[in-house]
């Protein structure tokens, strides 16, 4: 399978997460390539990971036999519309993107009825800590297996049977690491204002999500019952716990999931 040439075509955050997974886990760097229209990042991923790199989107399509689609969506429509008028054979490449928003029908109309699988990974794949969700539309199996191994270094893996539930993972799983790290920053500067340095706060905060991460995942119990563990009666964490509830965290959370999913499906209509 890792003979296989994979071109992404856009060069930035989300490219750089897979690539890195993709090399950790064994893929070979002489079979990615990244394109990108400017030179930067190119530059920095051929330094890290010596993989291939092209300022022309038409030369990495031609050279590729998977092509990655990891240009932010409002960028998509003139991306797809350049391939088809320039590279019309990479309609019979397999295609991979990893766009929010986008349905399978866009990509349709713009590329034709080609064979894609929409990728939702989140950053934690850097770390190969993260979350992929996986939609195909007229794949094959072995196209499925292939598109499961080149993200099985990003961590674990949710192929799903509905288009519509990519915008449900986009909200638990794509976005969500945006949500700790805004979690993790609000206490950093409670710890800061009690006198602990910048740094300090970072590194203790980032331990205790590790570890309560960690836990849970080891562990059979619930969210619930590793809170109930931390929480004595009449102590501390149940003051911290009740304010929280008090101000409504479960249904700011709940919004802010359908904030995520409501932003997908407005993106499906209006690029
Ligand atoms: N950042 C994240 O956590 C996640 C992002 N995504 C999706 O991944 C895609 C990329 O997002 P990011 O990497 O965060 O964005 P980014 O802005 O970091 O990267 C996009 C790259 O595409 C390049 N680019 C723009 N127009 C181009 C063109 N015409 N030809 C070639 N390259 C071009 C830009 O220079 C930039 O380097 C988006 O569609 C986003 O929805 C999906 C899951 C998570
Ligand atoms: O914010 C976004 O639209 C992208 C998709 C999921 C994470 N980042």
């Amino acid at each position: 399978m890792n003979d296989n040439r994979v071109a992404f075509i856009g060069a930035g955050n989300m490219a750089r997460c897979v690539i890195a997974a993709m090399v950790k886990a064994g893929y070979p760097a002489e079979n990615i390539l990244a394109a990108n229209r400017s030179e930067p990042k190119l530059t920095a991923l051929k330094a890290d990971f010596a993989i291939a790199t092209s300022l022309s989107n038409i030369e990495a399509a031609r050279w590729a036999d998977v092509i990655v689609l990891a240009v932010k969506p409002q960028m998509m429509q003139q991306v797809c519309e350049q391939l088809l008028a320039e590279a019309p054979e990479c309609q019979e490449k397999l295609f991979i993107t990893l766009a929010a928003g986008l349905p399978v029908a866009r990509y349709e109309q713009w590329l034709g009825d080609i064979r894609l699988v929409r990728a939702m990974p989140n950053t934690p794949a850097l770390v190969s800590l993260g979350v992929t969700g996986l939609f195909p539309s007229r794949c094959s199996n072995y196209e499925r297996a292939f598109v499961d191994h080149i993200f099985s270094g990003t961590g674990l893996r949710v192929w799903l049977e509905h288009e519509a539930q990519i915008n449900h993972i986009i909200a638990a799983t794509g976005s969500a690491p945006a949500y700790f790290f805004y979690f993790m920053q609000a206490m950093q500067q409670k710890a800061e204002q009690l006198g602990f340095s910048s740094s300090e706060a970072k590194a203790m905060i980032a331990q205790t999500a590790l570890g309560a991460a960690t836990m849970a995942l080891q562990s059979d119990h619930s969210f619930d019952e590793l809170r109930q563990q931390v929480t004595s009666k009449g102590g501390t964490t149940h003051e911290a716990i009740s304010s929280f509830s008090a101000a409504g965290l479960e249904q700011m959370v709940a919004a802010a999931m359908q904030a995520a999913i409501d932003r997908a499906e407005e993106m499906a209509k209006t690029l």
